[in-house]
């Protein structure tokens, strides 16, 4: 099967080792790895990676969108939960943690920040595409991106979700929401869009983790004599996800244990970063967070308050808390570990750093730059770098990945149905 990966370990820019992924075992028949140009990867057989290059117009940067003022904050949330049953007190509960900031969560000056960083990334590097903004659920929407590329008159789209899992939450419904975009505008027959992998295993995206946890050990050493390597805990935090969500949250054809492949690429994103920081003599936990819905109704976890509270028990002094989950510190980040996972380790007498989200970080910036490129040159499966041996991910999502049995699910793009 010429797309999978198979290639010899080697290493990446980053020092990390590129692994070998499993053929699917019962996977539709793939195509070559090639497709063929001009049509949507939907029509290509199932190709799971396009390795034709392809004449992008622009790149679509893809975010959550967030409130940017006191008014703002009830409809964001109605926007974000729409259809969910979330309870009215978790909105309250929610909308409290936004008011605290004044009403204004800083994840669209983040992404603001990224796009700028972005273009002088890829000025530097001569390629001449430029950076459209659209939020899932708040404004600059989508749709307005749209607009811009219609007035501009793109028609190819390259897209770059600010999420690095597989889940519905983190890929699935950012598709869908692509295909709802092109409907509302009316731009379905004109505009095209496609997406780059999900991205937890490049390089790019895990390296400032790295970085963070080696600096988040060798700080809380410095500052306390007395205390062992064997004496701290990390916990690598991510957002919870229900149950549910989490076993469809890979390719239908692949099993990936206990939370689907969602849990499956973090656990495997911690193990990389434990080992390049140095540290495989520090004991790890892969830990959840900002869970919603009805108690009822299953969550991934342990929750990480819960997690920090069973530390001292088991010896811990000090710990070191990673956002595996989120690529910039947005309110999640702010809120549940900030405010309320450092206090908790306050409250259990544990010394406690929180590692940086990868932001703007040089690497981080370039990697998002080489995702595109890959695509927009076809690059050879087996030169894509990928830390774990789970990637480097799909192009194409597969049958049945990432669908929300609660929902249902709506059509999406870059992906073979349903
Ligand atoms: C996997 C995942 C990511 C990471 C991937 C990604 O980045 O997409 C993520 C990111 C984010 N989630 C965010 C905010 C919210 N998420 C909510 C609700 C939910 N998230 C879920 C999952 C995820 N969420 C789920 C399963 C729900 C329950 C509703 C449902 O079943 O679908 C709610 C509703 C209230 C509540 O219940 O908390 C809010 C306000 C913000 C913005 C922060 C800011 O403003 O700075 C960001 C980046
Ligand atoms: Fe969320």
């Amino acid at each position: 099967m010429a797309a999978v990966n198979l290639g010899s370990t080697g290493s990446d820019a980053a020092g990390a080792t590129r692994g070998r992924k499993p053929a699917p075992a019962a996977s539709a028949p793939c195509a070559a790895g090639a497709i063929v140009p001009g049509a949507t990867p939907a029509a290509q057989g199932g190709a799971e990676h396009v390795t034709e290059p392809v004449a992008y117009d622009a790149i679509l940067l893809a975010g959550f969108g967030g409130p940017e003022g006191q008014d703002d904050v009830i409809p964001f949330l109605r926007n974000v939960t729409s259809g969910r049953g979330i309870p009215d007190e978790r909105l309250e509960e929610v909308a409290h943690h936004y008011r605290h900031f004044g009403g204004i969560s800083p994840i669209n000056e983040q992404n603001r920040v990224l796009k700028a960083a972005l273009e002088v990334e890829l000025a530097s590097r001569g390629v001449d595409l430029p950076v459209l903004w659209g939020n899932r659920n708040w404004d600059p929407y989508l749709n307005d991106a749209l607009g811009e590329a219609k007035a501009a008159g793109y028609t190819k789209l390259i897209a770059i979700a600010t999420s690095a899992y597989s889940s519905y939450s983190s890929c699935r419904q950012y598709r869908e929401d692509f295909a709802d975009a092109l409907e509302d505008t009316q731009l379905g027959d004109v505009i095209e869009i496609d997406k780059v992998r999900q991205f937890f295993d490049h390089p790019g995206f895990v390296t400032p983790f790295t970085e963070g946890v080696r600096d988040g050990i060798a700080g809380l050493l410095a500052a306390d004599p007395d205390l062992a390597r064997g004496d701290i805990e990390v916990l690598f935090a991510t957002h919870s996800i229900p149950s549910t969500d989490a076993a469809k949250s890979g390719p239908a054809e692949r099993g990936f244990g206990e939370g689907g492949a969602y849990a499956a690429q973090h656990r495997a994103v911690a193990e990389v970063v434990m080992r390049d920081a140095g540290a495989t003599d520090v004991p790890w936990q892969l830990v959840y967070q900002s869970r919603s819905g009805p108690p009822s109704m299953p969550w991934l976890e342990p929750d990480i308050n819960d997690a920090i509270a069973e530390l001292p028990a088991l010896g811990r002094k000090a710990v070191v808390i990673v956002p595996l989950g989120f690529v910039s510190d947005h309110m999640e980040v702010l809120w549940d570990l900030d405010n309320e996972a450092l206090e908790t380790a306050g409250e259990h007498s544990l010394a406690a750093v929180r590692v940086p989200t990868p932001g703007t970080h040089p690497a981080y910036v370039a990697g998002l730059v080489d995702l595109v490129l890959e695509r927009v040159n076809g690059t050879p499966v087996a030169e894509r770098p990928a830390v774990t041996e789970l990637g480097p991910w799909y192009d194409v999502c597969r049958p049945g990945c990432c669908e929300n049995v609660r929902l249902g699910f709506r059509p999406a793009l870059a992906g073979i149905a349903p």
